[in-house]
């Protein structure tokens, strides 16, 4: 049945109507215990829903929801292997990646978990002779300096754990990262580097990829000027992929590949070989703490009561907004400066999965789906954006998060950043009265420039320390925040057709760049070749 279509969305129409003229002032004042109520521990993470424009009735209404399309049995699905990834008949298994080995999960008949454990083991090897300097580059030297070429998923979710866990990183070995094609990434990245302890980790699930291709023949063709001969490709490059014959081709010897499968898609990839970087950082003590954090939370989605599911809760809150209060974008706001790159990731995470229009029918979808994702930490986003939280036309939910303890527990910081985290969702969801400003003596012309509706909902995470374990924990929330989203709207979240066509036309204009060929585009395409050719 079309979602639109079913009772249970109906009921919320309904009853968004009740609730939209109601102001959290009322919701708090009427309900002691809304705190309580509303606030639910979900592995190490204190989860705070209260700041949300819901009643109890409005959490049953969404769960009911969530039972009438069927999420228990689609969570299941994801978890056994079936192959959910229709348009690319694959199985979705990013979870299988953080299972114990004592865990069995099925493909075609197989059981991957004994495949998982042995590229973990392989990854722990490498990773801690290059960490104790007894892997050594062709002049003999050890490695100071790790170079991570990959884009997308293989780059957006390395770069953020690895910014996220800095303080367990060994602070000996710099970790680098290249993504963009243009030329100014690689080049920068090099510039003060010796090749001959340096290490390139090439990582591309396909291996194909344009970006990362250029950039790790780049990286090639510079480690080669110092170190001179080929031979020397094999103690400088290793590869992580899915795709043994391009990386043959490309010249890495397969020996020095770390593999993954076409079950894990590129923006769940950071618990695969992708992580090896953070590895090579964080150490595999460190990584399989995350990997255990991962799965506790994988566990909790899979076994919890959706009134109990903080996933299910934040994907049907953010449902909630996006689809009866027409909020078009969601923040995601980590006080936390290590989180720096955590919206960044769940950019690619939520906008690649669920920025879809046709559902899994084929049809044009008649609901709103996927929001546009953004955030900053805090509290530089409230000297910038803030503004327009407050007092903007558009609602925009947010997500805060914050830890207890700081890694950096410098003079009176921390309690400074946390006494603004709580402040602002306070403030967001309180505002202030015309009345309150008349109290404190507000010339009447400033009262309406000074005055905050509040109203604005927000969800605070919280967790005593950012460790491994509570990153795992975090990342997995979110990841399946976004199945449980992408489940209700009825669409694809595992593909991304929506990337090839860019991809497709860039190649056609690459020769047209590089030599005078009649032009055959629209006027504007055309325009902008021409006046690259004339000035390039
Ligand atoms: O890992 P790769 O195969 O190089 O892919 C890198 C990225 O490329 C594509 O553009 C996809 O949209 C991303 O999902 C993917 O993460």
């Amino acid at each position: 049945m079309k979602l639109i279509d079913r009772p249970e969305w109906k009921e919320l129409s309904d009853h968004w109507k009740v609730i939209e003229p109601m102001h959290l002032r009322e919701l708090f004042a009427d309900d002691e215990k809304r705190a309580e109520t509303f606030s639910m521990t979900a592995c190490d993470l204190l989860i705070d829903c209260s700041k949300n424009r819901v009643t109890a009735e409005t959490m049953e209404k969404l769960a009911a929801l969530a039972e009438a399309c069927g999420l228990r049995g689609k969570i299941e699905a994801m978890f056994t292997g079936e192959k959910i990834n229709q348009t690319e008949d694959r199985a979705v298994l990013h979870t299988a990646l953080r299972a114990p080995r004592e865990a069995q999960v099925f493909v075609d008949g197989e059981d991957v978990i004994p495949g998982v454990h042995e590229v973990l083991d392989r990854m722990e090897a490498f990773c801690s002779k290059v960490r104790s300097g007894e892997w050594k580059g062709y002049t003999g030297k050890s490695i100071k300096n790790i170079v991570n070429i990959g884009i997308g998923g293989s780059d957006l979710g390395p770069v953020m754990a690895y910014e996220a866990l800095k303080p367990y990183t060994q602070r000996d070995l710099k970790v680098l990262f290249v993504s963009n094609v243009d030329g100014t990434h690689i080049a920068e990245a090099v510039r003060d580097l010796d090749a001959e302890e340096t290490l390139f980790i090439v990582a591309s699930k396909t291996f194909t990829t344009q970006e990362t291709m250029t950039n790790a023949q780049s990286a090639k063709a510079w480690a080669l000027e110092t170190l001179k001969d080929e031979a020397a490709i094999a103690r400088h490059f290793v590869a992580v992929s899915t795709n043994a014959d391009e990386v043959s081709k490309f010249g890495i010897d397969t020996v020095n590949m770390f593999g993954f499968w076409d079950w894990v898609g590129g923006r769940y990839s950071l618990t695969s070989a992708i992580g090896l970087p953070v590895m090579l950082a964080i150490g595999p003590e460190n990584f399989r703490a995350m990997l255990s954090g991962y799965h506790a939370m994988d566990s909790h989605f899979r076994t919890a009561p959706f009134s109990e599911n903080a996933p299910v809760i934040l994907g049907l809150l953010g449902i909630w907004y996006n689809n009866f209060f027409d909020a078009a974008t969601h923040a995601i706001l980590p006080y936390d400066q290590y989180l720096s790159h955590f919206a960044a990731y769940f950019q690619q995470g939520d906008m690649e999965s669920n920025g879809k229009y046709i559902t899994q029918n084929g049809e044009r979808v008649e609901w709103q789906t996927g929001p546009v994702i953004w955030g900053e930490p805090g509290t530089n986003g409230q000297h910038a954006f803030y503004q327009l939280i407050h007092q903007g036309t558009k609602l925009i939910p947010c997500d805060f998060i914050g830890f207890c303890k700081s890694q950096n527990p410098v003079g009176d910081h921390h309690v400074k950043l946390m006494a603004n985290f709580f402040a602002q969702t306070e403030a967001l969801a309180f505002g202030k009265t015309k009345e309150a400003l008349e109290a404190e003596g507000t010339p009447s012309e400033l009262i309406p420039h000074k005055t905050f509706e509040g109203n604005r909902p927000t969800n605070s995470i919280m967790a005593e320390k950012l460790t491994p374990e509570v990153l795992g924990q975090l990342i997995a929330l979110y990841e399946h925040k976004i199945f449980v989203q992408g489940m209700i709207w009825d669409i694809f979240s595992f593909d991304q057709w929506g990337v090839q066509l860019g991809k497709i036309l860039a190649s056609a204009i690459l020769p047209e760049l590089e030599s005078d060929s009649e032009l055959g585009h629209d006027s504007s395409t055309n325009k902008l070749i021409e006046y690259f050719r004339a000035n390039k």
